[in-house]
């Protein structure tokens, strides 16, 4: 539902009337507060007053575990009547802002300040604020803190221009940072990748590395090369990593994915011919599955430990990995019942 903010009194189009919903979630909403505190270092050093931010050390969300044993974001509240510390109006970066039009940050209090393992509880008691009490309205959807965590990691690292070799400087938001010599403007930035479902029709392939889990496989995935097509890039990733060549290629979605240095994953079902589907690998291992195989491994929450039997281990929910197969198992599920119910009929 849209809801006028106090920050749009005074914009002259009635959003209701003449936008969608969605239209005016874009042009007249929180969304609209946001990209203005990115641009307006005053603003956005003002927000920060009475801004919630979430905790990171070393680049990982420190988080509590509730009563009911799910886990929850930690952050500070501020309320406007404290003294800040020199460190959170430097360091902490622009992530959104909450319906109720309250700023959200991230910050790492691990970098340069702590020793490696050292306790985070006199953070809190040093900055003289409270910790929030019910993120609640945080709980389902961490995709904020990924977003958070990438950002984190591009100021980390981007502490110098690439042409001048001068130190860059961060606007208020961190969401840009500036060469202090030649001016030259940086962004964060995503390497695009591509993620793949090959199927056969009956089965479909996943492979994995050295470097997953242990038991972990997965949809083929492999990073854009400059100049290539998705397509392109697809067909490349899959006639290298199990030597096959797909057809039929359909879109699925999108994830934006921080590890290891924020990858855009765009991921794709293709299909194989029934009639070519030796694979020839180049990853630790690639194989078919059937649908009951991925029925039981989307069963399994953990991966399995040193001395456990072999198990599979699918990515978890949250990873487009996990999303591509579970669409290609209710599909399979759909048409075999309707192949059931044509031979009833
Ligand atoms: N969300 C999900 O469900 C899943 C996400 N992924 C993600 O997809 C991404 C790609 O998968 P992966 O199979 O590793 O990719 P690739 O098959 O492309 O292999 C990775 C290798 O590609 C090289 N490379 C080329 N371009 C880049 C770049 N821009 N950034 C980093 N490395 C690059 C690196 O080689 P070198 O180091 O030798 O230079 C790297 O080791 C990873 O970030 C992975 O985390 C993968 C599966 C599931
Ligand atoms: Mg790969």
């Amino acid at each position: 539902m849209f809801r006028p903010l106090k920050i749009l009194i005074g914009t002259k189009c009635p959003p209701t009337r003449c936008c969608s919903a969605f239209v005016s979630r874009m042009r007249f909403s929180n969304l609209q507060y946001v990209n203005r505190l990115k641009e307006d270092d005053e603003a956005c050093a003002a927000a920060l007053q009475n801004a919630h931010i979430f905790l990171f050390h070393r680049l990982s969300p420190l988080l509590q575990r509730t009563e009911h044993r799910t886990l929850r974001p930690t952050a500070l509240v501020c309320s406007g009547t404290e003294p800040q510390n020199h460190r959170t109006t430097e360091e902490s970066v622009l992530i959104g802002c909450s319906e109720e039009n309250q700023a959200q940050f991230c910050l790492d209090v691990g970098k340069n300040i702590l020793n490696p393992g050292s306790s985070l509880s006199w953070w809190p008691e040093t900055l003289n604020v409270p910790v929030l009490q019910d993120p609640s309205p945080y709980e389902p959807d961490l995709c904020f803190l990924l977003q958070g965590q990438a950002l984190l990691r591009w100021n980390q690292t981007s502490g110098f221009c690439s042409t001048t070799g001068q130190p860059t400087h961060r606007n208020r938001a961190g969401s840009q940072r500036v060469c202090s010599s030649s001016g030259i403007i940086y962004y964060p930035k995503m390497s695009p990748v591509v993620i793949v479902l090959v199927s056969d029709g009956k089965r479909c392939l996943l492979g994995r590395q050295s470097s997953f889990p242990r038991g972990m496989y997965s949809a083929l995935a492999g990073f854009c090369d400059m100049g290539e097509t998705l397509e392109e890039t697809l067909r490349r990733e899959v006639a290298e990593e199990v030597g096959l060549e797909v057809h039929s290629v359909s879109y699925s979605s999108s994830q934006h994915w921080p590890f290891p240095h924020s990858s855009f994953m765009m991921a794709f079902h293709a299909s194989v011919s029934p009639a070519h589907t030796q694979v020839s690998c180049q990853l630790e291992d690639a194989r078919w599955f059937s649908l009951e195989e991925i029925t039981s491994a989307l069963q399994v929450k953990t991966p399995p430990r040193r001395g456990d039997p072999p198990v599979v281990w699918l990515p978890p929910k949250h990873a487009i990995g996990n999303r591509l197969i579970t669409e290609w198992a209710d599909r399979q599920r759909r048409s075999s019942l309707s192949d059931t119910t044509e031979e009833d009929v």
